[in-house]
């Protein structure tokens, strides 16, 4: 993955020493290596090369490119051997490479997690939310931060774009060790399923783990929901030192232990942290945070919707659990300017109120239209939906997205999302198929394009109403057979706004 900071200096690290510490057998010889990478086009001279078997390939096919650019040495498994003896390499064998990668890049990269306090933000909606609301309180309290997930990575000043939401370990582990170079002193990260599975976050110890709330998705790469769910668990075996549990989800609630922090936005009063007193502030709201021992937090979010106040509650809940004053962090999450692509507002004067967002999941159409119905009421208009879903994600959540979104909105437009290599007609007609169980038909249109299906939602709009245009959120650009078109919902819909007569 190019674009991934790397730390300065490196102190070189021994093979050896590798060996000694995973189970892993070397051959080959000794090297010394100063980086590591999973990726044969991002090694730079000096690093090991972490030859992986994958779902399409095998790591080991890239060897000889890996010692042409500066690797020294391989990590691989039995498979990739003799690859990396014929390249005149050392090599560590592994069983399975990717279970000891990420203590092999944390030691390789000097252990940096243990000198930064780490919070894990997991769950199916709600991550990239609660990291920004974390962040800001994490700043707020003065600290130089880092964050890594889906929209982008930051260490300190230094930003670059998100490939995915969690990085490999190999990436994640360089990230931290360049972080502590620059000064940063807590990192928020997202934990996705996928990493926790694939071993990412190994190595890493979490000051707070926090899980946001349990729903489908991912049922591409998880053979079963139970499996899906058993993956973010990993955020809760030990690896992190507060545990801090959605109380108002009792899928979330089975992980709950004796000292488990747990957090309601619905305000039941047996949660560690509940909210009250819930008011509309401009496009946020406010309300009270009520913690351990009396606690009263005043605080908000500068987001509409009762999922908000629960991203923000965690967020609380989390910075407490580190050491932040509640009092200061309540004011970072209460001052945090919203998050790019989550209900982020089109600004085009004009009587048609456009939203985009980012709900791709079952769970997350269904928060996101509650937030923007109220909206819609207060204006005394109606709530209009575009929706897709992507291609070669899981297909068991299209119907259900649509339904979602056809119980949630007046009328619903159905397009595309990213096709990737699925024919767009396919992928809609799925989506279809659960709005017309759960709605009248009338309510229900169908427009090829996501283009064309934003400029019908805006020639339907009247004065008062809301269209949300939901599954992208700040993605740039549209994955089609491979190529990655340009596309940002908040262009085309401010546009389209724009046009209106
Ligand atoms: C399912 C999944 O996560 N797969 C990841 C996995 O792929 P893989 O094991 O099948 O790898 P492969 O393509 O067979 O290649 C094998 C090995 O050869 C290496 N290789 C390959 C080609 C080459 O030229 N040079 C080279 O070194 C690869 O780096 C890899 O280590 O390891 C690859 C290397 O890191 C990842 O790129 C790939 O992510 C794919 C692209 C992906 O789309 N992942 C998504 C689904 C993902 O991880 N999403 C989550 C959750 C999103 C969210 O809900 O927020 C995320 O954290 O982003
Ligand atoms: N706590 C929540 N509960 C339900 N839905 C939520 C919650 N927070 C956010 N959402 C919805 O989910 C969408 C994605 O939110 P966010 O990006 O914060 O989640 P995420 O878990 O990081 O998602 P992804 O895994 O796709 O990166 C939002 O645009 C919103 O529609
Ligand atoms: N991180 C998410 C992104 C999905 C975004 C949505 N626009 C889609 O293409 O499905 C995933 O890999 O499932
Ligand atoms: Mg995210």
């Amino acid at each position: 993955m190019s674009g991934i900071p790397r730390p300065e200096t490196v102190a070189p690290y021994r093979l050896q020493q590798l060996a000694e510490l995973l189970p892993a057998a070397l051959a080959g010889g000794d090297a010394e290596v100063t980086g590591v990478t999973h990726s044969s086009g991002s090694v730079r001279p000096g690093d090991l090369y972490a030859a992986l078997p994958g779902a399409n390939r095998h790591g080991a096919e890239f060897i000889a490119d890996a010692a042409r650019s500066g690797a020294v040495a391989v990590l691989t498994n039995p498979a990739g051997r003799d690859a990396a003896l014929a390249a005149g390499l050392p090599v560590l064998v592994a069983d399975d490479p990717r279970a000891v990668l990420g203590a092999a890049a944390a030691a390789i990269y000097g252990d940096p997690s243990r000198r930064l306090t780490m919070i894990g933000v997991t769950g199916t909606a709600g991550k990239t939310s609660t990291s920004y609301l974390v962040e800001a309180g994490l700043r707020a309290a003065g600290l130089v931060t880092g964050l890594v997930g889906t929209v982008e990575t930051r260490i300190g000043d230094l930003v670059v774009k998100s490939v995915r939401t969690t990085p490999e370990a190999t990436d994640l582990q360089a990230i931290l060790a360049a972080g502590l170079q620059r000064g940063v002193r807590a990192v928020v990260m997202e934990v996705s399923s996928h990493a926790l599975v694939m071993g990412r976050a190994d190595g890493i110890r979490f000051a707070a783990g926090g899980y946001t709330n349990f729903g489908q998705d991912h049922l591409d790469f998880h053979p079963t929901s139970e499996e899906y769910f058993a993956a973010k668990a990993r955020l809760f075996d030990g690896r992190s030192a507060v545990e801090v549990l959605n109380y108002d989800d009792p899928a979330v609630m089975r992980l709950c232990r004796d000292k488990t922090v747990t957090f309601s936005a619905a305000g039941d009063p047996s949660a560690t942290w509940r909210a009250s007193d819930i008011s509309p502030s401009a496009f946020g709201q406010r309300f009270l945070a009520h913690g351990p021992d009396g606690l009263v937090v005043e605080t908000g979010v500068a987001l509409p919707g009762l999922h908000n106040v629960a991203n923000a509650l965690l967020a609380l809940a989390l910075l407490v659990a580190v050491g932040v004053d509640p009092a200061v962090a309540g004011r970072g999450i209460a001052d945090c300017r919203g998050v790019p692509g989550r209900l982020e507002q089109v600004l085009v004067p004009g009587d048609v109120l456009g939203v985009v967002d980012y709900a791709h999941k079952p769970n997350a159409i269904v928060a996101a239209l509650a937030a923007l119905r109220e909206l819609a009421n207060a204006r005394g208009g109606r709530l209009i939906c575009v929706i897709g879903a992507g291609g070669d994600r899981d297909k068991g959540k299209r119907p259900l997205m649509g339904a979602a979104a056809a119980q949630g909105a007046d009328l619903v437009i159905i397009t595309d999302d990213n096709p990737r290599t699925e024919d767009p007609a396919i992928v809609r007609a799925a989506v279809r198929s659960g709005a017309e169980e759960a709605a009248t038909a009338s309510k229900i249109a169908e427009v090829a394009g996501r283009r064309a299906a934003i400029d019908e939602a805006v020639r339907m709009a009247v004065a008062g109403d809301v269209i949300a245009v939901l599954g992208k959120g700040n993605e740039q650009g549209q994955e089609v057979n491979g190529e990655v078109l340009p596309f940002d919902d908040r262009i085309e819909l401010a546009a389209a706004l724009e046009g209106r007569p």
